[in-house]
């Protein structure tokens, strides 16, 4: 059959790849064989995720040097949760959480809170079939992910789409029963699950009771019980299956049995993931079972935990990673957000919802606000000017703060890491004592390092949004900027404070575009964030800027107007002064 709009994605290869290190090699028209050639036993064999996305980077044809990309992208099908822990509303922000798109088609529309399901509303299989359509039939899909499918009409067209529209792989979270125990689906779907839809499935994640249900109602309350359950479903053709234990009865951990059926020899060679990383080795009994011992986490906030599992593992499988990792990562992420969520209170009820999106979360409490006035005298160091004047970095450091600087920026363009390091080392000394932070200039591995108290990018730097993955909320990042543009995207990536300029010509800074006052003013007025202005500013002219009566024009950052003089503290003082009157003036 052919393969209908599948395409290799990231690099990877179609069926006839004979490359040993390919996570999957199709094998036939809507699977995918998920073997795994090499172990998962370290971070190497994991793309970072970022690079993962960047490699689905496509030029556009007819625009050189400029080039459309696709993040991976997963297919929800599942049932709309009106208090949004489960449910497409949970399968979205999980991916979002991964970082893949996520695209729904809704099933049934539930009406449900934290104390239960009030009413279940079935969409008709022609609608679904249609939302089917719309999506596989447009949109690169590489995963899709089941959840609530109400009815056999509803699996019957789902599978009818998914032979026609070809995926990556098939994530069936066979969601039956909810975790407060209401029944979700009719049990003709149970049919239709087991000839149909989990012979196309790459892996299947039933709860407890949803084994049982796939086993014709067998009691399952022992893990030995789960592994047969686990054996059981796998020979319904699904190639992998996670028996998720969190119900089990008596068991203070949340226990889930990963079964791949897997030949002996290579399962040895598996370690088994605890949660937060703890790894153990586990005798493997004649096939492959993988427990998962998790902590359980004693809180209200499980609901949804199901739908979260699957369609993480969903994401994880739609940027590349093998299905042991995935599973992996999913596990990690959902204990994670019980972690961070235990003592989240929403609704009433004993079934709570958690917070998918803690990781992107900077509460409030946790960002310390930035205090623009620590930008009003901004000293930014010149070793060039040092060297002139016959004084140390440390030296021209001590003595603008006792001029009156309320910040320092260590701009070494030439200097070594190592003795860039050194000089960060002193000058934090002497900063911290006195109270006021020291910024490094691009080197965010030297701020790092050196636990200095933040960095200022240019616009050739690394993104102010990663750096501030890498430094996290508490960090300072400054970034220069000449245009609105550039102000307004500081501001989404999270930047605290934007330094414009050159507003006057300046011989510091080789090849520096002036932009004058208007672009200052420009700049000023497009910015949410605080602005420092610098560039040839200096005690004759620090008046006429700060007199642009600009709200968020906070100070001036000087280099050759402190650093190039004779006494660094005096011409503090006296900058110190003016900029004083100035903004007095303007209060
Ligand atoms: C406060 C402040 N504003 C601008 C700069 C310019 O930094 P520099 O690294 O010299 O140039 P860009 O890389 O930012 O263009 C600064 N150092 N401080
Ligand atoms: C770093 C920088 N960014 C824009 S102009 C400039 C140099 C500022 O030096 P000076 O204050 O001596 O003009
Ligand atoms: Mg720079």
């Amino acid at each position: 059959m052919a393969l209908a709009g599948f395409r290799p994605l990231l690099g990877f290869h179609s069926a006839a790849s004979s490359s040993s290190r390919t996570p999957f090699a199709l094998s036939s028209p809507n699977k995918c064989n998920w073997t795994l050639p090499f172990l998962p036993n370290s971070d190497t064999d994991r793309p970072p995720p970022f690079l993962v996305m960047a490699e689905v980077r496509t030029a556009a044809a007819g625009t050189p040097g400029r080039g459309y990309w696709r993040l991976p992208h997963v297919l929800t099908v599942a049932g709309s949760d009106s208090g949004a822990g489960a449910g497409i509303q949970a399968d979205i922000k999980a991916c979002g959480a991964a970082g893949v798109y996520c695209s729904s088609v809704i099933t049934a529309v539930t009406a449900q809170n934290t104390i239960g399901v009030q009413r279940v509303c079935s969409i008709d299989e022609n609608m679904v079939a249609e939302q089917l359509r719309s999506v596989l039939s447009d949109m690169q899909v590489d995963v899709v992910k089941t959840g609530m499918l109400p009815s056999a009409g509803v699996i019957k067209v789902l599978c009818q789409n998914i032979k026609e529209f070809p995926v990556r792989a098939v994530v069936v979270d066979p969601v039956m029963v909810s975790t407060s125990g209401d029944l979700l689906s009719g049990p003709t779907m149970l049919t239709g699950l087991q000839q149909e839809l989990l012979p196309l499935a790459d892996i299947v994640t039933p709860n407890l009771k949803e084994a049982s249900a796939l086993l014709g109602g067998i009691s399952l309350n022992t893990i030995d019980d789960m592994r047969f359950a686990a054996k059981s479903i796998h020979e319904y053709g699904v190639r992998n299956v996670l028996v998720k234990g969190g119900d089990l009865p008596n068991s203070l951990d949340a226990i889930d049995i990963f079964y791949d059926g897997m030949t002996i020899e290579l399962a040895n060679q598996y370690m088994v993931l605890m949660s937060m990383k703890k790894l153990h080795t586990v005798l493997f009994e004649e096939k492959t079972f993988m427990s998962y011992m998790d902590h359980a986490r004693m809180t209200r906030n499980t609901h949804g935990t199901g739908c979260t599992l699957a369609s993480y593992i969903a994401a994880e499988l739609a940027k590349g990673f093998s299905m042991l990792q995935a599973v992996q990562e999913a596990k990690t992420f959902v204990d994670s957000a019980l972690l961070h969520s235990q003592d989240l209170m929403i609704g009433k009820g004993p079934q709570g919802p958690f917070h998918h999106l803690f990781r992107q979360q900077i509460i409030p409490s946790q960002k310390p606000r930035f205090d623009a006035k620590l930008l009003l005298l901004y000293a930014v160091t010149d070793s060039g000017m040092n060297r002139k004047w016959g004084r140390s970095i440390s030296e021209a450091v001590e003595a603008s703060i006792e001029g009156g600087a309320t910040i320092v920026q260590l701009r070494e363009k030439e200097a070594e890491a190592g003795e860039f390091v050194e000089a960060t080392m002193e000058c934090l000394d002497i900063c911290r004592t006195s109270g006021v932070p020291l910024l490094i200039n691009d080197r965010i591995d030297i701020a790092l390092a050196c636990d200095a108290d933040g960095v200022h990018l240019g616009q050739t730097d690394m993104p102010a949004g990663l750096a501030r993955k890498i430094l996290g909320p508490s960090k300072i990042i400054g970034v220069s900027c000449k245009t609105a543009e550039q102000a307004q995207k500081v501001y989404a990536d999270g930047a605290d404070y934007i330094g414009c300029g050159g507003v006057f010509p300046t011989t510091t800074k080789q090849d520096n575009l002036t932009v004058g006052l208007e672009g200052l003013r420009t700049v000023c007025l497009a910015s949410q964030l605080p602005v420092v202005a610098i560039g040839g500013i200096n005690s004759g002219n620090v008046q006429s800027v700060m007199q642009l009566g600009l709200a968020n024009l906070k100070g001036v950052a000087f280099v050759s107007g402190l650093f190039d003089k004779e006494c660094v503290a005096t011409e503090g003082r006296r900058l110190r002064s003016l900029l004083r009157d100035s903004l007095q003036a303007h209060e």
